[in-house]
Parts: structure tokens; sequence; C-alpha cells
């Protein structure tokens, strides 16, 4: 293909601008627009798509040809030159005569050969060195009276058919009328306004000028003079059906063309505003307006990909690796600026702060303070023992104590030994914590040196030096945290000032022995329990305030006391506790825990009531109470028959049968508030001191080390030349990034040399329908230019010509040529020649 020059020396300038894009990772940057001719039936539309090709290829001869929509789309290629059907895939037409002779079966295939049409398109790609990436599309002829297989709807169909393509507002419309018929009449001009009424995008093409009568030409047309079309006018004289048989080749005919109208008295002077070339030129000028108008958009975006890409090259250039050799002094510098970074980075991730903080999940500073203040204490307290097994070691201490004997008084040392016991505890969840704290640490490392990935020797290294110094540390750390548990086992300070022994001893030491005394009622708990029996229907339990003293226990409507519901002396009470299922508590049931107090020598207790019921909101809820109850001086009461129960299968004596003796009981509570004091004492001192351990000993030391001793560590370790050999997907990145920047300068460069090489055309002015005068333009684009814009390219003199009333319209004979001009006397008063009324609509719509 090589008939459209203009064509093919805008190749290379797309190429170029293209090849660029594809290279810094943008494709189909320009996106060129689309050309679709229409017009009646046998207007000359096949040989005007042809000619703006370039090629011939395409059907043509009289009658309906085009019966279906030709989606031409034209590919550039380097090397070779050929056709595809994309119902014929992966069949390549090397002969453009095949491609013709396919395109015709073709539509046989869809239509039969009786003039049938169909709406369903022909795709066909060439691919060409000579061609632009570009989409023409031939459509059927507009016709009004079916014939052959033709539906009676035809011209609904046809005009339905177009209108699909030239609605688009990217589609160019070249509206193909031939000169030998009536231009009033053209439906090509009509769809065409419809779908562009402004004309930005229409050029009028007038066909077989050669054709018209003798002695008539359409001089007047052609000047615009006649239905002016905003962008005017283009004569073309294709070749005849004659010399399409003779085989007339595409460049003869545009050579005969020429001639024809450089000869022809009434278009010498419109010679090279006519013809194939003038039409080619016309709609390359639309093409290069349309780079043109792309071009500053894809600057700014160039320039934009540059600037982001400019602090990354320049940190390269830094490094002396910019050019192909790399600068090897640069390295221990890289490698103290990648320390720096790890360093930067680990501080801020424990430190928190920064310039990145995480919206998304908890840095490690921060779950290092969850592990210490949340998980710590529920580690702390997951040692614990349970009430029950407390009392158990507890009963078993003071009876080994006691030995043979029965001891009178509460034996210390059954306390030491279970507070050491317990202590021994807090060593596990203590190594707990510093096992997680040194995960977390390990993490954070892991983190920060994921950035410098790109040099995995560096890394491992980093990796390396950093975790064997986090081991480090956690073993001392463990330590010390040993330590700190023989520390507090070394010496028991039954003195501290918070432990209740050191100050109340007199007064737990036993309360039966105060109030023995007489001394006056003190204070034991006070809380919330609920109970059923007290002045309410049976069944229905109700929540009161109890007041629990060393001689009484008192319930009240709430805690302001104030509403006093009972007061009971507790002188002889016993009590029962334990565990029940709740009816109808679903398929785990609710437990329920309640004590009851009774008096097992009196019939009531209180009231009319044998018992008082009462329920604890929880197991320790209730395990305080009982021990409350305990220290009041109300025991368990066991019957006959649970004291049967005490022994298993075995006859080896039950846990509860220690408790048969009340004096022991009692010396077992007593203890147990004892240790749960100390305890309480302990624990309060590892939850403050093991974090501040862990601090000291871990996370400082780890920030010390990092910011101190790493780099020494790393020089000791191996040369910086080799620790910062960079992975192959940083070589690779590098060069891609250096590559792309690159790219991207070249393509800002190539942006410039197109936009200085080409230039635009403005649109023309809009024409009106009674303005003979426009001017015909090949400028086609800038329909996005201000319409002041384009107002300012019609010179002066077009501007100030008087507007003349009614489109031409043909004088004299019949209407084929119709629009013609043909010998007839001046017009009346000279300057514009004014037809006489049309005795029909002589505006296309
Ligand atoms: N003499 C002369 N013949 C022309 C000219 N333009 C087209 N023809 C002839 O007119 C006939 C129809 O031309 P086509 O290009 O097939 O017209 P078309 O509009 O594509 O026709 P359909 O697709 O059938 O609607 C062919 O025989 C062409 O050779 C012209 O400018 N001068």
């Amino acid at each position: 293909m090589s008939g459209n020059v203009g064509m093919e020396a805008l190749i290379p300038i797309v190429n170029k601008v293209q090849d660029a894009f594809t290279q810094v990772g943008m494709n189909s940057v320009i996106d060129l627009p689309q050309i679709a001719v229409v017009g009646g039936q046998s207007a000359g539309k096949s040989s005007v798509l042809e000619n703006c090709v370039g090629k011939d290829f395409l059907p043509r001869g009289s009658g309906i040809v085009t019966r279906r929509p030709l989606i031409l789309q034209l590919n550039y290629v380097e090397k070779g030159e050929w056709g595809e059907f994309l119902h014929a895939k992966g069949k390549k037409f090397t002969d453009f005569d095949e491609i013709r002779r396919e395109i015709e079966a073709e539509t046989d295939r869809m239509t039969g050969s009786n003039k049938g049409i169909s709406d369903i398109p022909i795709n066909l790609r060439v691919f060409s060195p000579h061609v632009l990436n570009l989409t023409l599309i031939d459509l059927p002829g507009i016709t009004k009276v079916p014939i052959g297989d033709q539906p009676p709807d035809i011209e609904f169909q046809i005009r339905g058919m177009i209108m699909q393509f030239i609605s688009k507002p990217s589609c160019l419309i070249l509206a193909v009328t031939p000169a030998n018929s009536d231009l009033a009449n053209s439906d090509a001009l009509k769809l065409a306004k419809e779908v562009d009424p402004e004309g930005i995008r229409t050029i009028g093409v007038l066909t077989k000028l050669d054709l018209m009568d003798d002695g008539t030409d359409a001089k007047e047309i052609l000047d615009n003079k006649v239905l002016p079309l905003r962008r005017g006018y283009i004569g073309v004289v294709n070749r005849s059906q004659r010399d399409i048989e003779g085989k007339k080749d595409i460049k003869q005919a545009q050579a005969a063309e020429r001639k024809y109208f450089l000869s022809h008295p009434a278009y010498r002077h419109l010679a090279e505003r006519a013809g194939t070339a003038f039409l080619q030129k016309t709609l390359n000028q639309q093409l290069t307006n349309h780079i043109r108008e792309v071009l500053p958009s894809l600057r700014s975006k160039l320039e934009q990909q540059l600037t982001s890409m400019e602090s990354e090259v320049k940190e390269f250039k830094n490094l002396g690796m910019s050019g192909g050799r790399e600068d090897k002094s640069a390295k221990p510098r890289m490698m103290m600026q990648m320390v720096n970074r790890v360093t930067h980075d680990f501080e801020e991730m424990i430190e928190g702060g920064g310039n990145h903080v995480d919206t998304t999940s908890l840095s490690g500073g921060a779950k290092i303070n969850t592990i210490f203040h949340f998980r710590f204490p529920g580690y702390l307290n997951e040692g614990r023992l349970d009430e029950k097994e407390l009392r158990k070691e507890i009963g078993f201490a003071i009876r080994n104590i006691h030995g043979v004997r029965s001891g009178l008084f509460t034996p210390d040392a059954a306390f030491e030994m279970t507070v050491k016991r317990q202590i021994e505890t807090l060593a596990p969840p203590s190594m707990k914590c510093i096992q997680q704290v040194s995960t977390e640490l390990h993490e954070v490392i892991m983190k920060c040196i994921d950035k410098i990935k790109n040099y995995p020797r560096l890394q491992a290294e980093i990796d390396n030096l950093v975790s064997g110094y986090l081991r480090e540390c956690e073993t001392h750390c463990r330590e010390q945290i040993q330590q700190l548990v023989e520390v507090e086992l070394s010496y028991i300070n039954t003195n501290h000032d918070d432990f209740i022994g050191f100050n109340s001893t007199a007064k737990d030491e036993s309360v039966k022995d105060v109030q023995n005394a007489g001394s006056e009622s003190q204070l034991i708990k006070k809380g919330w329990l609920s109970t059923t029996n007290v002045g309410l229907t049976k069944g229905l339990s109700r929540e009161y305030w109890f007041v629990l003293y060393t001689d009484a226990l008192a319930w009240f409507k709430d805690e302001s006391e104030r509403d006093q519901k009972y007061y009971l002396t507790i002188d002889g009470v016993k009590m029962k506790s334990s565990e029940e299922e709740e009816e109808g508590g679903g398929l785990f049931g609710h437990r329920k825990f309640k004590i009851q107090l009774f008096h097992p020598n009196a019939r009531y207790l209180f009231r009319e009531y044998r018992e008082l019921t009462l329920y604890a909101k929880d197991e320790d809820d209730m395990e305080d109470w009982r021990a409350s109850f305990l220290r009041a001086g109300i025991y368990t009461h066991r019957s006959q028959m649970d004291m049967e129960d005490l022994e298993d299968e075995d006859h080896k004596p039950k846990f509860e049968r220690l408790f048969e003796d009340p004096q022991l009981e009692r010396q077992v509570e007593v203890i147990r508030t004892y240790v749960n004091s100390y305890m309480a004492i302990v624990r309060k001192t590892f939850k403050d001191i093991v974090p501040k351990h862990i601090m000291c000993l871990m996370v400082n030391k780890m920030k010390v080390f990092i910011e101190i001793e790493l780099m020494p560590s790393l020089y000791g370790a191996g040369n910086p030349a080799e620790l910062m050999e960079e992975s192959e997907d940083e070589v690779r990145r590098r060069q891609e990034l250096l590559g792309m920047y690159d790219a991207c300068k070249d393509a800002l460069k190539t942006i410039s040399e197109v936009t200085a090489k080409t230039s635009s055309t403005p649109l023309p002015a809009p024409v009106h329908s009674n303005n003979h005068h426009s001017a015909p333009s090949p400028n086609m684009n800038a329909s996005r230019m201000p319409k002041s814009d384009s107002a300012h390219s019609l010179s002066q003199s077009q501007r100030s010509r008087p507007p003349p009333d009614l489109p031409n319209r043909p004088t004299g004979r019949s209407a084929p040529n119709a629009g013609a001009t043909r010998p007839a006397p001046a017009p009346p008063g000279g300057g514009s020649r004014r037809p006489p009324p049309p005795s029909r609509p002589a505006r296309p719509n």
C-alpha cells in the first residue's frame, strides 16, 4: 500500500510516540479516530475509502455492492502486507484480489446473493508497513426502494446500521454524494447533520464530477456556496467501472484525476483543494490534529512519572550506579545508609510515631505494651491455684507440720511453705512474657530488614547478627527473672506494709477469740447475694446487700444500708455450700453457686425459715463468701450421711475429710488469707518489675546494639563490597528503573519534536444554513477549541460579506444535476447568485 503518502509520513511519528510510551509501560496512548463513509447507493463510498487507504481491495460496481458493514482495521507492522478476516481466523490473505472475493463471498454467505443486506459487520484487518493504526468503516448505501431479497423496511434498517457507527462522537464522517445527483436530497448529508449538527466531524465528498452533464459543473458546491458545510466539500474523480475493469491502478487514476481538475475551467482555481490527494491530506491533517491534541496530556503523564522516579534515580546516581559501571567505593556508603535505615525503622517501630504510622495493625512497640499490660497479668493469674487447691495444699502443710499432735495454733511454716510454692509459679508466666517480647522483637527486625531485601547478603548478615544478639539478651533476661524469683523466695517479708498479716494479725488470727473476748463486732465483708427465701414468693430470687460482721449477718435493700431487711446473729450457725445446675439452663446449663446457712441445734434460723439459701454470682464470689463465713466462725456442717461419704471405695480418706476438724479449717482459712495477701504483693512486684527487666535487658539493649554495634559488627563479618552485592531482582529493577527514566525523557523529547514538526489547524467557523460563503478548509479537528478561536480563523472579508438568503439551487433543467451550475444569465443585481425559490426542501433536513 503506498497510495497515501501523507499517511505514511505520519507513521514514523505515531510509531515513535507509541514506542516511547510502550517503553514506559503505557500502551495505546494514541487512539486514532474511526472514519466512516456514508452515502447513497453507488455514490462511490467504497472507491473513496479505497483511495484513503491507497490500495485496491474493496468490491465495487454498479448496483448494491456493500451489503454488510465492513470494519477495516489497519494495523501497522514492520514487515509484510496481508489481510485477515475475523470469520476466517488464522488465514492470511496476501493477495488483495482474493480479499475482495472473500468480502463478496462472506457478504453472500450472510445475506444471500439476491441483494439482501445485514447489519452484521465483516471484520477485516489489514497489516502493512504503509498504514497507521486506523479503523475505516464502509457502510451499505442508503436506499429507499427494496429490491431482490431486501426487506420492506430496507431504508429504516440501513439507516439504523449507519447510525450505529456515525453517532459515536469520535467517528469522522465522509458524507459522499455523487455530483450527478441532487445535493439537496443527499441522504448522507442528512444523516451526518443529525449526528453532527455543528459539522465538526463531517466532510462532504463530491464524487463522479466527471459524470456530470456536459455544460454543468459543481463549482458552487465545491466553493461551499450551496448547502455549506463547516468543513466544506472535496471533489474527487474516482475510477469508473470501465477503469476498474481495465485495471487502471490507483496511481494512474490519481494522476488522471489531477489532470482533470487542472484542465477543467470550472475547477482549475480549486485544483489544490480537490481530488483524492487533497482528501487524503485532509484526513491526515485530522489525524495530526488528533495526535497533537493528546500530546499535552501525554506530556503531563510522562512528567508525573519522571518526578516519581527522580528520587530513586538520584539515589542510584549518588551511589555511582546510574551508568553501566558501578562505583565500588560507593558501597560502604550505601551500607551505612541501609544500616541507618534499619536503625531508624527499628526505633520508630518500637517507640512509635514517625511518618508512616500504621493504621491497620499494632506496631512492635504497641504489641509489646499489650504483652506487658494485658497478656502478662493474665498469665500471672493463670498460674494461680484455685481456692480449693490452695486450701488443700495449706491443709496438708498444716497437718504435716503438726505431725502427730493436734496443733492449737496456726503454724507460720505452713504460710511460708505455701507462699514459696506460689512464688515459684510466677516464673513460667514471666518466661512466657520474655519469650513473647523476644518473638515480637524478632518480627520487628524482620520487618525492618525486609526493606533491604535487594541486598540479600547484607540482609542475611544483619539478621544473623541481630538475631544472635537478641538470643543473648533473652537468655540474660531469663536468668535475671529467675534470679528475681530466687530473691523473692529468699526472704518472705511479712513486715511488708501492704501485708495484712503484719497489720491485722491479731484481728484475723482468730476472729472467734475476738468474739469471745467480747470485743465489738467487726465488719468482715459486704456484697450482693441473691436469695430465694427472704419474704418473697418461693422460687423467685432477689438480690440484697449482705453485710457480714464477726457476730452477725445483716441484709439490706441496697448498698445505702438504710433499709435493713434482717439482722441475723450467727452464733452456732453452720453452712453448706454447693454448685448446682440451674433448671432449664439449656444444653450446658447455668451453674448456680449456693451457700446455705442453718442452725443445726434450732428449728428455725430466722423467722419461719429453717435455712437461708444464698447464691453467689460465680465460683470466686462463692469462695470469697465461704472464706468470710469461715472467718466469722460459720463452719461447714457435715451430717452423718456426709461423713460416710468421706471415704472412697478403697477406704482412703477423701480430701474433704481433712476438714472435719473445724479448728484445722479455720487455720487453713487464716493462712489462705495471708497467702493471698502476700501473693498479691509479690504479683504486683512481678507485674511491675518483669516488664522493666525486659525493657532494660532486651528492648533497650537491642536498640543500642543496632544503633552502635551493628555497623562495626558488619565490618567484622565481611567486606562491604561483598555484603552489598545486589540480588538479581534488584539489578533488574535498577536497570529497568533507569531504562524507564531514560525512556521517559526520550518520550518527552519525542513529544517536543512532534509538536515542533507538526502543526494543528483550527476548526473552521460554523456555517449557518443561509451562509453560502464559508470557505472550505482541510482542517477537521480542534473540535475542542473554543468557538471564538474558530471564529477568528475566518478572514475579515469573509465575515463582512452579507449572508445570502437561500441555498443555491440548480436553475433550469430537472433534478439530477441539482447543485451544479449551468451557464446561466447573471443574477439580477450581481453579487451572490440568487436562485429561484426552491420547489422542494432545499436543505438536507
Ligand atoms: N466515472 C466515475 N465512476 C465512479 C466514480 N466513483 C465511483 N464510480 C463508479 O461507481 C460505481 C459504484 O462505486 P462504489 O465505490 O462501489 O460505490 P458504493 O457507494 O460503494 O456502492 P455501494 O456500496 O454499492 O452502495 C463503481 O462502478 C465505480 O467505478 C467517479 O468519481 N467517477
